[in-house]
C-alpha cells in the first residue's frame, strides 16, 4: 500500500525536461546536451574496439570502412549506444531518397492512409510538375515489413509486406559490428519530422523479442533525443542527433523512455559533401539483397545533383529517422494467432 502511494506521487521528470527542450520562448540552453563532437567525457565513454575486421558489403550501402566507425555508451544509461555518422554523403542521399520515393509506396502504410489512398506519395507530390508542399508535410511515419499497429500495438501475420532488402542489410552490417549476428530486421517506422514536430514519451515494448537490439538511424536535421529510464520519474538525458548518427538500444536501455522534444537546424549537411567517388571495385555477397548490380547504380544516381534536388529540398527542412526492430524470437519464423 505505501509502495503504490509513493509510485502516484513520483514526479514526472521526463516531462518537465521534455517541456524544458521544446520550448520556443524561452529558447532552452544547450550547455547539458550531450554532444558527440564536443568533449563530454564524464557522460560518455569511447568504446570504439579495436579490431580490423571489415565488412565488404559496407561502402555498397553507404557506410564508411568499419574502421573509421565512432562508437560510444552513455555513462548512465547502460545498453544505449552511440554511432557517430558512419555513412558516407552518397550513402545519406541513397537512405534520404529511399525514405521518400521508395519506402512511402504501397503495400507500406502511412499515416495519411485514414485520409486519402496514395499508392505512390512521393510522385503524388510532383504529379502537377510542380511540389505539392502541403501533402509533402502531411507525411509523419510510414510502416515497413511487420507494420506496427498504433491502436492495439500487436504485430500480426496478416499486417505484414516485405521488408526492404537493403534496410535489412543495412541493419545486419551493424549486427555483425556490433556482435550481434542473430539480429533480423523485420519492422520499421519511418519518421518524418519537420521544423515544428515533436515525438512524445514512449517505449517500444509491442515486440515479441524484447532483447533484441533497437536500431535508430537519423538523416537531414538534427534533434534532441532525450533517454530516461524504465519509468517516466527517471530524470532524462539528452543527446544532439546528427544526420547519420546510429542510436542502438539494447540491453536495459531497450525498454527505456526516449522522445524527440526538438528539431534542430542542422550546422552541417554532410549529404552535400560529396567527394571524389571512386567507383567501387567490391563486388560482396549479399545476406538480403537479391539484385546486387541494382546496388551499385542506384547508389551512384545520387552523384547527379539534378536528380538529387528534390529530395536535398526536402530534407533542408526535415529529419528523418529509420527505425528498426526484430519482432520474432531467434528461432521463431511466424506468428501465431
Ligand atoms: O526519431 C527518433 O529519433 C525516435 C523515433 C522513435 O522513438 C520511434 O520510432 O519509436
Ligand atoms: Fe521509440
Amino acid at each position: 500500500m505505501e509502495e503504490n502511494t509513493n509510485v502516484l506521487f513520483l514526479e514526472d521528470k521526463f516531462m518537465k525536461t521534455f517541456k524544458y527542450y521544446k520550448s520556443n520562448k524561452p529558447k532552452p540552453s544547450l550547455d547539458n546536451v550531450i554532444q558527440l563532437e564536443k568533449c563530454f567525457t564524464d557522460k560518455i565513454t569511447d568504446v570504439t574496439p579495436e579490431s580490423d575486421i571489415e565488412d565488404t558489403r559496407a561502402e555498397l550501402l553507404g557506410l564508411k570502412s568499419l574502421k573509421e566507425w565512432k562508437i560510444f555508451s552513455l555513462n548512465r544509461h547502460p545498453g544505449l549506444l552511440l554511432i557517430r555518422n558512419p555513412f558516407t554523403a552518397l550513402g545519406q542521399r541513397y537512405w534520404i531518397r529511399k525514405c521518400l520515393e521508395e519506402y512511402p509506396r504501397k503495400p507500406n502504410k502511412l499515416n495519411i492512409d485514414i485520409e486519402m489512398n496514395l499508392q505512390d506519395w512521393w510522385e503524388e507530390c510532383f504529379r502537377n510538375g510542380q511540389c505539392e508542399r502541403l501533402l509533402q508535410k502531411k507525411l509523419r511515419w510510414t510502416t515497413l515489413g511487420y507494420h506496427h499497429n498504433w491502436d492495439t500495438k500487436v504485430y500480426t501475420e496478416q499486417n505484414r509486406s516485405p521488408f526492404p532488402e537493403d534496410l535489412a542489410e543495412l541493419s545486419d552490417i551493424l549486427a555483425k559490428y556490433l556482435g550481434c549476428s542473430s539480429f533480423r530486421a523485420e519492422a520499421a517506422i519511418v519518421n518524418y519530422y519537420h521544423m515544428n514536430s515533436t515525438l512524445s514519451a514512449h517505449t517500444d515494448h509491442s515486440e515479441i523479442n524484447l532483447e533484441a537490439p533497437l536500431f535508430s538511424y537519423s538523416f537531414g536535421q538534427s534533434a534532441i533525443f532525450l533517454l530516461g529510464g524504465k519509468d517516466k520519474s527517471v530524470e532524462p538525458s539528452a543527446i544532439l542527433i546528427n544526420s547519420g548518427d546510429i542510436v542502438v538500444m539494447s540491453k536495459e536501455a531497450r525498454l527505456s523512455y526516449h522522445a524527440v522534444p526538438k528539431i534542430l537546424p542542422a550546422t552541417e549537411t554532410p549529404w552535400d559533401d560529396l567527394g571524389i567517388a571512386k567507383e567501387s571495385s567490391k563486388n560482396p555477397s549479399f545476406k538480403y539483397i537479391s539484385k546486387s548490380g541494382e546496388m551499385k547504380s542506384m547508389m551512384r544516381k545520387n552523384e547527379d545533383n539534378k536528380e538529387w534536388e528534390r529530395f536535398k529540398n526536402y530534407i533542408q527542412e526535415s529529419r528523418i529517422n529509420m527505425n528498426v526492430r526484430q519482432v520474432l524470437k531467434e528461432k521463431q519464423d511466424c506468428i501465431s494467432m
